[in-house]
């Protein structure tokens, strides 16, 4: 399948991304296109449809184990998805999801952030949280773990919020996740995910923030954008949350479904309005 057209296929090369090539990114205004992925063959095409950032989610219970939440998925689950995963990159930089209640202490969660660095081969862990988890971010950081902070909504905590909601909606939790965004920076996080708030507010953080702000649900004008793969390739069963768009609907095959979509980024076509919330 030859795929070459793709402008944002012919600036790239092949080299390995790090975190520079993140803030340089930022810097620049280039959008950084990530997809959720859980195997080497789509690891595969991922990378060759030029993704910059692919995430082994735990979002795997839902949409690999078949689980209406993520709160069932094992450390042994995202160490496993995580190796696989990575066997399939090349060029894309490897993050990868600590799973619920592995990272309750700064000492749990440095010693399953090290299975999957070391067993996982992720570059970058993810923790959902705000405030409450700055002395785990700086305990990770203190021992070279590079960390993303994922605020918003959680979806590690659906049972505690009552389902998928849209979170920052009300001025108070807007200037709390302003200040916790703040607060992530400094205990070290390299990189925030923001899920499910509105366009303004992401757009507030992004402003203020140094590092690179991933969005899902958060509007046009986060740093980049991040998908589940399934959910971009139609697979997702379901009413689907309104950031999803299935870019396999004008595709002829999955790797054009898939350069689209981070063509899309690149270009900020995707997300539209109708994508974000208010
Ligand atoms: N396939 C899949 N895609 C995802 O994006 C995803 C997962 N699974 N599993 C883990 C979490 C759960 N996510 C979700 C799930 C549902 C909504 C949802 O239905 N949101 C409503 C917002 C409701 C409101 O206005 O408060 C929506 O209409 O989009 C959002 C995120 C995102 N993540
Ligand atoms: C949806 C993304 C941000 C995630 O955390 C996951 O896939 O688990
Ligand atoms: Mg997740």
């Amino acid at each position: 399948m030859n795929i070459s057209p793709y402008p944002h296929l012919q600036q790239q090369t092949r080299k390995p991304l790090t975190l520079a090539d993140f803030a340089r990114m930022k810097a620049e205004g280039e959008k950084i296109a990530s997809l959720t992925c859980y195997d080497a063959s789509f690891a595969a095409l991922e990378d060759r449809a030029g993704v910059d950032l692919v995430l082994v989610g735990d979002s795997l219970g839902n949409v690999i184990q078949g689980a209406s939440t993520t709160v069932g998925v094992s450390l042994d689950d995202m160490v496993y998805h995580s190796r696989i995963t990575a066997a399939g990159l090349e060029r894309a930089f490897l993050m990868t999801d600590l799973p619920f209640l592995t990272y309750a202490t700064p000492d749990a969660a440095l010693a399953a952030s090290h299975r999957l660095m070391a067993e996982g081969q992720a570059k970058m862990v993810k923790i959902e949280g705000g405030a409450e988890i700055a002395e785990t971010v700086s305990h990770l950081t203190t021992y070279g773990v590079p960390v993303c902070a994922h605020m918003g909504l959680r979806p590690q905590l659906v049972h505690k919020l009552g389902g998928f909601k849209v979170q920052g909606r009300d001025d108070a939790a807007a200037d709390a996740m302003v200040r916790d965004a703040r607060l992530l920076e400094e205990a070290g996080a390299d990189m925030l995910l923001l899920e499910c708030v509105p366009s303004t507010l992401a757009a507030r953080i992004t402003a203020a923030a140094s590092v690179p702000v991933i969005g899902i649900g958060a509007g046009p004008d986060t740093d980049g954008q991040i998908l589940v793969i399934y959910d971009i390739l139609g697979l997702s069963p379901g009413r689907k949350p309104r950031f999803v768009k299935n870019f396999m609907a004008d595709a002829d095959c999955l790797d054009t479904a898939t350069a689209d979509y981070v063509a899309a980024v690149k270009d900020r076509s995707y997300p539209a309005p109708e994508h974000g919330f208010k």
